[in-house]
């Protein structure tokens, strides 16, 4: 028999890459991977203001030149499916044919018009209203199956901010896209109104539940925002799950990317799910997804959970990483982004001050820029790693970006505390990536005290891979074994393997994972000696927090000088 191959084609915050992978044994064949080039520039986006919009561009160009690089690799005919994954949740707004609008005349320069990124923060007021009107308007809690706090990172926040914000926008937007489902689209070729939109992506952020038949009812919208009346109508009832049949390949999508219509194309989801299913997660693991954010996924069967609620979560949703289960998603806002951050306040003098050297020529100061910014993040590791924890009283909160569980809360700005004349950049180092491991120990401590309880904890993603100090730091912070997958893209293997199942070469997703997972690279051990002082100090980051979250609500959430830092 020939062989089959897949292609799981991942959207992270940065870059998009496509993984061909062989469908039936799931060894890896070739990727690519291409950094949006609009975004590198931060083109449309304003740090100060937490807005982050990505152009459509970005994205096809993306697409195109990663696909059409792996697919030279094995014969186009034995290429039978693809699967897309993105961030989440990124909606776009677009016209009546799924165009997006930023790809239309008018709109082209219009952050608006463009794919609002899951950690764009814009939408806090509107995110705040959404919850107190879930709570008192005498209806439905449409909330319930999203942790009970709707979060400013998600699809109707973002919605209402946008139209309430830009009247040109409002009019020319007929319905809106999750990103997975827009590219999922864009591929096909089909119509919007009968178009297949994701589970994961409705059920996580849009508040899509089938016990109120779909989305929430009009009267909740519009009482919320009365320019999103009508919406709902334009958008869907039915949700499907990744495993299923989008669609084929449509004829210019075949050409553009060098593939055929045979090509089933499977209905989209986001990065975190489909880089748990390649994660081999089951019942009562939690498959952490390390990268700029993190994703926390737990599956566990549909009947045993019942009618439990797990409160302060990012939703429980049937089928959103496995089909027949109920996945269910926490995470932080912030991981790598704030190992970045920290990085690029310790670079301000390269970016500032190097290029005024009367000594070095512009080409040595490049050189020495380049070479000083790819050694810090690692070296930093290693310096870190070297400080005894309990000769180091600094601690922090991982909150740059807000909270995103347990308990939502966006507005939340991050601290440190216990600087001393001794303290060092290292020890700050090691204090972010101690609060990073605090701020999981939270997440996994909610599920528990709900009754789900964590079996095992599997890593994966840039961070688990790059970091052996942050793995071994979980370890005993959480004091559980940690493995980390072997995938440097797991994501895009999880959608080659919805991919694989799309395309009948499996008849599920477990049955992929056995045959496509690629197993395990290594295992953190929690170190004994270490359990007691961090246990001591998660205590201590548990107070700063509830310290800091007091003070932050007595301002009114707001620390807008804070902000002005962003601008060097
Ligand atoms: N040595 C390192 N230690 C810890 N974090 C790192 C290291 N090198 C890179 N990172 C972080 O990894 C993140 C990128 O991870 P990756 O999984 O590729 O991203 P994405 O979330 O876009 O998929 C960045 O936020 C970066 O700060
Ligand atoms: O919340 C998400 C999924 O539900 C986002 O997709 C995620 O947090 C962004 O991921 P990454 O860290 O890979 O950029």
């Amino acid at each position: 028999m020939d062989p089959s191959y897949v292609i799981g084609i991942d959207y992270g915050t940065d870059s998009v890459r496509a993984l061909l992978v062989d469908a039936r044994t799931g060894a890896e064949v070739a990727q690519a991977v291409h950094n949006y080039a609009r975004w590198k520039e931060q083109r449309y986006c304003n740090a100060a203001k937490n807005q982050f919009r990505q152009h459509p561009l970005d994205h096809i160009e993306g697409l195109e030149a990663t696909v059409r690089q792996v697919a030279q690799n094995v014969p186009t005919a034995q290429i039978v499916g693809l699967a897309i994954d993105t961030t989440g949740s990124t909606p776009g707004p677009v016209d009546e044919n799924g165009v997006a609008l930023a790809l239309k005349p008018g709109f082209e320069e219009n952050p608006n018009a463009m794919f609002v990124l899951w950690k764009d923060h814009t939408a806090l007021p509107e995110a705040a209203e959404i919850n107190e009107k879930a709570r008192t308007w005498g209806g439905e809690d449409f909330t319930q199956f999203e942790g009970g706090i709707y979060s400013s990172e998600w699809f109707w926040a973002k919605i209402a901010h946008v139209v309430r914000e830009d009247e040109a926008v409002a009019k020319a937007a007929y319905s809106w896209m999750e990103h997975c489902d827009w590219l999922t689209l864009l591929l096909t070729g089909g119509d919007l109104a009968s178009f297949k939109r994701s589970r994961c992506a409705a059920g996580h952020k849009a508040m899509w539940h089938e016990n109120w038949g779909g989305l929430p009812s009009e009267d909740f919208l519009t009482l919320v925002e009365p320019k999103l009346g009508g919406l709902r109508e334009r958008l869907f009832q039915e949700t499907y799950t990744a495993d299923e049949v989008a669609g084929h390949l449509s004829e210019e999508w075949a050409q553009r990317l060098g593939l055929t219509i045979n090509t089933v194309v499977a209905v989209g989801s986001f990065d975190a799910h489909a880089g748990a299913v390649a994660g081999e997660i089951e019942a009562y693991s939690m498959v952490k997804v390390m990268g700029t954010s993190t994703c926390d996924i737990v599956v566990a069967p549909m009947q045993e959970v019942g009618g439990k609620l797990v409160p302060g979560i990012c939703g429980q949703v049937d089928g959103s990483v496995i089909p027949g289960m109920l996945g269910l998603e926490a995470g932080q806002s912030a991981v790598g982004d704030l190992l970045a951050w920290f990085r690029g306040v310790i670079e301000w003098p390269l970016r500032m001050l190097l290029p005024q050297s009367q000594v070095l020529s512009a080409e040595q100061q490049q050189a020495l820029r380049t070479e000083l910014s790819d050694k810090i993040m690692a070296e930093l590791n290693v310096a870190a790693a070297a400080i005894d924890p309990e000769e180091t009283a600094v601690l922090a909160l991982d909150w740059v970006n807000g909270r995103r569980t347990p308990d939502a809360n966006q507005a939340l700005k991050g601290a440190i505390m216990n600087l001393t004349m001794g303290t060092t950049a290292p020890h700050i180092f090691r204090a972010l990536v101690e609060a990073i491991c605090y701020g999981s120990k939270q997440i996994v401590e909610r599920f528990e005290q709900e009754g789900i309880p964590i079996k095992q904890v599997i890593g994966l993603g840039g961070v688990a891979k790059k970091s052996a100090f942050m793995m071994q730091t979980l370890a005993d912070v959480l004091n559980r074994p940690i493995k980390v997958a072997e995938s440097d893209q797991a994501p895009a293997l999880g959608a080659a393997m919805y991919a694989a199942v799309a395309a009948g070469i499996h008849p599920d997703v477990v049955t992929a994972q056995k045959a496509m997972g690629n197993g395990f690279a290594e295992s953190y051990e929690p170190n004994p000696a270490r359990v007691a002082d961090y246990q001591r100090r998660y205590e201590q980051y548990q107070a700063f927090g509830q310290y800091v979250e007091h003070a932050t609500e007595l301002r009114g959430g707001e620390v807008a000088e804070t902000e002005l830092v962003n601008q060097a």
